[in-house]
């Protein structure tokens, strides 16, 4: 039994809670009435029309800007930038193209206070894992932009909290690329167990990832659906792949809620 937000009841705290979640811009209404709950260690994909307000949904998550109404609470408390909770990858990876790989991942570390030789070393620490090693000392102009997104991503999950939003980290590479960074990220979160939030435009990307996705009405946008994606148990040594009807049937299911009436698609 789930409540109306995708709470369930007797189940741990959630990580994420947005309730009744407004946002408008000088009389131009974006978000209304948003709901959406993510539990710890929940990979949610957010999904919805272009301009519907998935950038907007993460800005307000991170902290970066504040909803007309509304609540929004990571692990119980309203998102500060300060605060050290949240970890945003937005949509242009922004690698400084004179400061090398190394010291771009470093970069979050070190505004966050973090002494420069302590930064990274953390940061190096990851680079074999991010498939990057060999390529501290370069500079992004010489990266392929997967191995770009890549670092970025580094940058990103280095920081070590404890949600991670993703505003379409692979949406500006080609598609081959593409499935090669998405099979490699559904590797790494079985690795790490990250709680995530990726915005995205593509349903195969959100099936192959997640575990929740939520869909998006076009503007003013509030979650029209919530959809579990029936992975198999967690354990073993590889990420949870779906069967390939299974993942037809969600791609259906999702397709469905995106062409359905606001409201109609629960
Ligand atoms: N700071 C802002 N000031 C005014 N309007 C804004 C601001 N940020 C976003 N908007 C408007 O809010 C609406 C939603 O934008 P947003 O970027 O959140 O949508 P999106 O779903 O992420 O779009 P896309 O899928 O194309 O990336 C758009 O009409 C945009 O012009």
């Amino acid at each position: 039994m789930s409540t109306p937000d995708g709470t369930t009841p007797g189940a741990p705290d959630p990580r994420l809670v947005l309730r009744g979640v407004d946002k408008g811009y000088d009389g131009l209404d974006v978000l209304r009435g948003l709901e959406l709950s993510v539990q710890p260690g929940e990979f949610a994909a957010v999904i919805g029309p272009s301009g519907s307000g998935k950038s907007t949904l993460l800005n307000l998550v991170s902290g970066l800007d504040r909803p007309t109404a509304g609540e929004i609470l990571v692990d119980g408390e309203p998102p500060r930038t300060r605060s050290g909770r949240v970890a945003y990858m937005p949509q242009k990876d922004l690698l400084f193209p004179w400061r090398t790989v190394l010291a771009n991942t470093a970069l979050g570390l070190e505004a966050q206070g973090v002494r420069r030789t302590e930064a990274r070393r953390r940061a190096a620490a990851l680079f074999d894992a991010f498939g990057l090693d060999g390529f501290q000392h370069s500079y992004p102009g010489q990266l392929s932009g997967g191995m770009r997104q890549r670092a970025a991503l580094l940058r990103t999950v280095v920081l070590e909290r404890p949600l991670l939003l993703l505003d379409e980290p692979f949406g500006a590479l080609d598609s081959l690329t593409r499935r090669e960074l998405q099979r490699w990220l559904a590797h790494m979160w079985h690795t790490y167990r990250w709680t995530v939030v990726l915005v995205t435009h593509d349903i195969r990307e959100a099936v192959l990832l997640a575990d929740t996705i939520h869909v998006l009405s076009p503007r003013p946008a509030s979650v029209t659906a919530r959809i579990e994606v029936p992975r198999p148990p967690r354990g073993g040594d590889g990420p949870r792949a779906l069967d390939a009807v299974t993942a037809a049937e969600v791609e259906e299911r999702v397709l469905a809620a995106l062409a359905a009436p606001s409201g109609a698609a629960r």
